[in-house]
């Protein structure tokens, strides 16, 4: 199994993501943003950071990367796609994604580890889990308040598109706690928070974020 992780300028993630797919027992292949070529990977992981520093908005103009171009049409025919983060903000503004990520309720910079409640668990990332499992990883973000139409948020309510939920506290004033959501066919998953910061008991709060590397490998051997 080859899993592509994308580096943008101000990608700041990439690495740790690499290895948590490494840990999770896939090869990592690393991809540039301005290349086209998809290195043959069966998945990718779009990984947090400040691309372009976060300029217009954050992920605004790395969504219009030349690489992007292919991740979106892959997305479209059914690769796995994981945005952490940066790169849930990369998603929503391709289109990958509804909704979209705003400056934090507070104004500040939120960084701190975070209890969250798996709300959907039959996606290609979450499939590791059980529905309303709790885990903690970190979250670290200053645009992390998800925002949709009330109409959008009924509809991803309604369909089970909400991925991920916060769970004790809200760190950015996300409507509905919404920390993560997937696409209809449960490929493409965002979410604020960091699982690729808990995949190892020496380096983070827990080894709960291993299980959204873990799930693809098995996401892509059932397509
Ligand atoms: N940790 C991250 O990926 C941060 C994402 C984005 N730069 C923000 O501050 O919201």
């Amino acid at each position: 199994m080859r899993i592509g992780v994308v580096t943008f300028p101000g990608s700041l993630d990439d690495v740790d993501a690499a290895r948590a797919v490494r840990l999770a027992g896939a090869e990592a292949v690393a991809l540039w943003h301005a290349d086209h070529d998809l290195r043959g990977v069966d998945a990718v992981v779009l990984p947090g950071g400040f691309s372009y520093g976060d300029y217009l908005r954050a992920g605004a103009i790395a969504a219009r990367a030349p690489m992007m171009a292919d991740v979106v049409d892959r997305a479209r025919r059914g690769m796995p796609v994981l945005g952490i983060c940066n790169g849930f903000q990369v998603l929503c503004e391709a289109g990958l994604l509804p909704g979209a990520l705003t400056r934090n309720g507070h104004l500040h910079f939120r960084n701190r580890d975070q209890a969250l409640r798996v709300e959907r668990a039959d996606t290609a990332w979450t499939n590791a889990y059980e529905p309303g499992q709790e885990v903690v990883v970190p979250v670290k973000n200053g645009e992390g308040r998800y925002v949709a139409a009330p109409a959008d948020l009924d509809r991803l309510e309604g369909e089970g598109l909400v991925a991920v939920r916060y769970a004790g506290g809200n760190p950015n004033g996300s409507l509905r706690d919404i920390a993560g959501v997937s696409s209809a066919d449960g490929r493409v998953v965002g979410l604020m928070p960091h699982p690729e910061h808990a995949v190892e008991d020496l380096t983070g709060p827990s080894t709960d974020g291993l299980g959204f590397f873990t799930s693809v490998l098995t996401a892509v051997v059932a397509a």
